[in-house]
């Protein structure tokens, strides 16, 4: 941990000068952000070395960086000004919440879920209701010759395109192609105009990589949003693929939403399942589904926020509170090599002290962060809080809400790992928020 420590802080003594000279060179155009000087990350799982600095958006393609310090002061003095053709704020809200172009921005879900645990069947099922339609679902399905797709009906609106080899390894490039081609077929009028995407992965997907590309791709960040992840589990086989297969745990950490299947079968126990489910993933409401049969809208709304920043209720995205207390109590728990936790601060956190937190995070332990959420109280936003949400090395540009969504204007930040310590995540922030103090006032 001490030299950990050391690392970081003397990361930190650099990091405030680059995050200061990175606005002025993004004025200049064309000049390279101070981010992109530094050195890459190692690859990550999907196979592409990505810079980890988090807070930029990771969108390695877009327009210039962004000063986090800036961000929500220009917002407000851009709000504050008529628009160009003098809409009122509120239109010009309204616009902001559309993707590029004015479109509107795309919800995508994923759908996870061990092999035979029940994707297909949950998926044909939800086809068939009328508050699903205008739906294209991705199937990944892993080798040449798939079913699945060959099992999922759709109506007129709704329809199924096949993506085939695995997922892990082909993520960034295959999805986000397959995502980009359907917003092309769409715009032009070669497929039903949907408003929603579901990509079922293969059961022995890593969803991570998933998210990651959903999250960050410039082809498809800004028309569709990562909008959830349902993952199924069968109640008969669940326990046992737990103890098997890894993956299986991943799958289920990283859930919004996880779905019992197969609870009418001898030898389902849907009880023992559930509390190792609430021991994985304390905030992902559990529900039942009965050969597919479930109701849509209480599948997919999850609440993340889009990239215009709303949020539908932020404390249940969140759920800080049960990953912080848990099914018992307890605080962390530990099931399958997986740890939950909340790291809960009530002196606001410097943006310089967060980036370098995330990023220093992101380049030592990566591969183990499944999942990170937080709603975050920057010094320099009292205000406005962030809301940032990460995967391994990835980050989602950070969400500016408008205001805080209750009194309580705590930093909050939700951790699903795989075998990170909590006590290593609070020193690593507690160092650099010290230093970068002591780089900003180096007084004695
Ligand atoms: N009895 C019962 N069978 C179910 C239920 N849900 C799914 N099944 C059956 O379980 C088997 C596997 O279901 P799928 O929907 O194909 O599972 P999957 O997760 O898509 O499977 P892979 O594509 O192999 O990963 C099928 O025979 C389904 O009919 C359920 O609630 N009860």
């Amino acid at each position: 941990m001490r030299r950990e420590r050391r690392a970081a802080a003397s990361a930190a003594r650099r990091e405030p000068a680059r995050l200061a000279h990175r606005g002025r060179g993004a004025r200049r155009g064309g000049r390279r952000g101070a981010g992109a000087r530094r050195r890459p990350a190692a690859a990550h799982p999907a196979g592409a070395a990505r810079p980890a600095l988090p807070l930029d958006g990771g969108e390695r393609h877009a327009p210039p960086r962004r000063d986090l310090r800036l961000l929500p002061a220009a917002r407000r003095a851009r709000d504050a000004r008529p628009g160009p053709r003098g809409q009122p704020a509120a239109h010009r809200r309204a616009a902001a919440a559309r993707g590029r172009g004015g479109r509107a921005v795309i919800p995508v879900c994923v759908l996870t879920g061990f092999l035979g645990s029940g994707k297909t069947t949950l998926l044909a099922h939800l086809l068939r209701q009328p508050g699903f339609a205008r739906t294209a679902v991705v199937i990944n399905e892993f080798g040449e010759v798939g079913l699945d797709h060959e099992l999922v009906e759709t109506s007129d609106e709704s329809f199924v395109t096949l993506q085939t080899g695995c997922l892990c390894c082909a993520v960034r490039g295959d999805l986000v192609r397959t995502l980009d081609g359907l917003l092309r077929r769409r715009d032009a009028g070669a497929v039903p105009p949907f408003e929603r995407v579901v990509v079922e992965t293969t059961g022995l997907a890593d969803p991570a990589p998933v998210l990651q590309a959903l999250m960050t791709d410039a082809a498809v960040a800004g028309r569709m949003a990562l909008a959830g992840v349902v993952t199924t589990v069968d109640a008969v086989n669940g326990a046992g693929t737990l103890e098997r297969h890894p993956e299986s745990a991943k799958q289920l950490a990283v859930a919004d939403r996880l779905v019992l299947t197969k609870t009418d079968l001898p030898g389902a126990a849907p009880e023992a399942l559930r509390a190792r489910l609430a021991a994985l993933n304390p905030a992902a409401p559990v529900l039942q589904a009965d050969h597919g049969r479930i109701a849509p809208e209480r599948l997919f709304d999850a609440g993340l926020p889009d990239p215009a920043g709303r949020m539908p209720d932020v404390a249940r995205w969140l759920a800080a509170e049960a990953h912080a207390a848990g099914p018992r109590g307890r605080g962390d728990r530990h099931d399958a090599g997986i740890t939950t936790f909340c790291l809960t601060r009530e002196k606001p956190i410097r943006a310089v002290a967060l980036a370098l937190f995330l990023e220093a995070l992101a380049e030592h332990r990566g591969a183990d962060l499944l999942r990170v959420k937080g709603l975050l109280n920057i010094a320099e936003s009292p205000e406005r809080p962030a809301v940032i949400h990460g995967v391994q090395h990835v980050f989602h540009p950070p969400a500016w809400l408008a205001r805080w969504p209750s009194e309580d204007r705590r930093s909050r930040l939700v951790f699903i790992t795989r075998g990170i310590p909590r006590r290593w995540v609070e020193l690593l922030l507690e160092a650099l928020d010290e230093e970068v103090a002591l780089a900003e006032d180096p007084r004695p």
